[in-house]
């Protein structure tokens, strides 16, 4: 069973919120705003979106659509990060006040001036299909936490 994570972009007029991850799996990086779903406590994957982007950027986001499901492999042993499944939300309605939490520090970047020397490697790969309306499924493989090794997009029409 790979273990279940979400993340969330913010968007408004050509600009996406991204996050500087200042502490765990990650750190170091920007990234959009998310975490481990709480399965055991009933939480669905929706529900653990909505509530990592609370947490980590201040914002509630009243309107998450899903725009794709990435499956990482790791072929190195990462401990509890063998498999993960990434379920990506986009929402161009909000409220509340930006904040910097504990974990995250959310900045404005325009879509055309994304920092990908600075984020996961397969971030340059994706994000553009993001961003270009797409709804798509990925398959990704990393030798280890620095190494993409090969990645496959898949568009589909629906997430039902
Ligand atoms: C491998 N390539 C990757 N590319 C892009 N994004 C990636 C990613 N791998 C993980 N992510 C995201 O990184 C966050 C980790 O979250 P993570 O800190 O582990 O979760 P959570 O906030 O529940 O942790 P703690 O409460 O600190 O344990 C989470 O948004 C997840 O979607």
């Amino acid at each position: 069973m790979p273990l279940i994570l979400t993340l969330v972009f913010v968007l408004r007029e050509g600009q996406v919120l991204l996050g500087l991850k200042k502490r765990g799996f990650g750190q170091g990086l920007w990234n959009g705003f998310g975490g481990k779903v709480n399965l055991a406590d009933g939480e669905t994957i929706i529900q653990g979106a909505v509530r990592e982007l609370q947490e980590e950027s201040g914002l509630i986001g009243n309107n998450l659509e899903k725009v794709a499901i990435l499956n990482f492999q790791f072929e190195k042993d990462m401990g509890k990060y063998t498999d993960l499944e990434i379920h990506v939300f986009k929402t161009s309605t909000f409220e509340g006040e930006i904040i910097e939490s504990e974990e995250m520090l959310p900045k404005w970047y325009n879509i055309s001036d994304i920092p990908y020397k600075e984020m996961w490697p397969d971030d340059a790969i994706w994000y553009p299909v993001m961003f270009a309306g797409k709804l798509f499924t990925a398959d990704i493989k990393f030798s280890d936490e620095k190494t993409m090794i090969s990645h496959k997009i898949t568009e589909v029409l629906s997430f039902e």
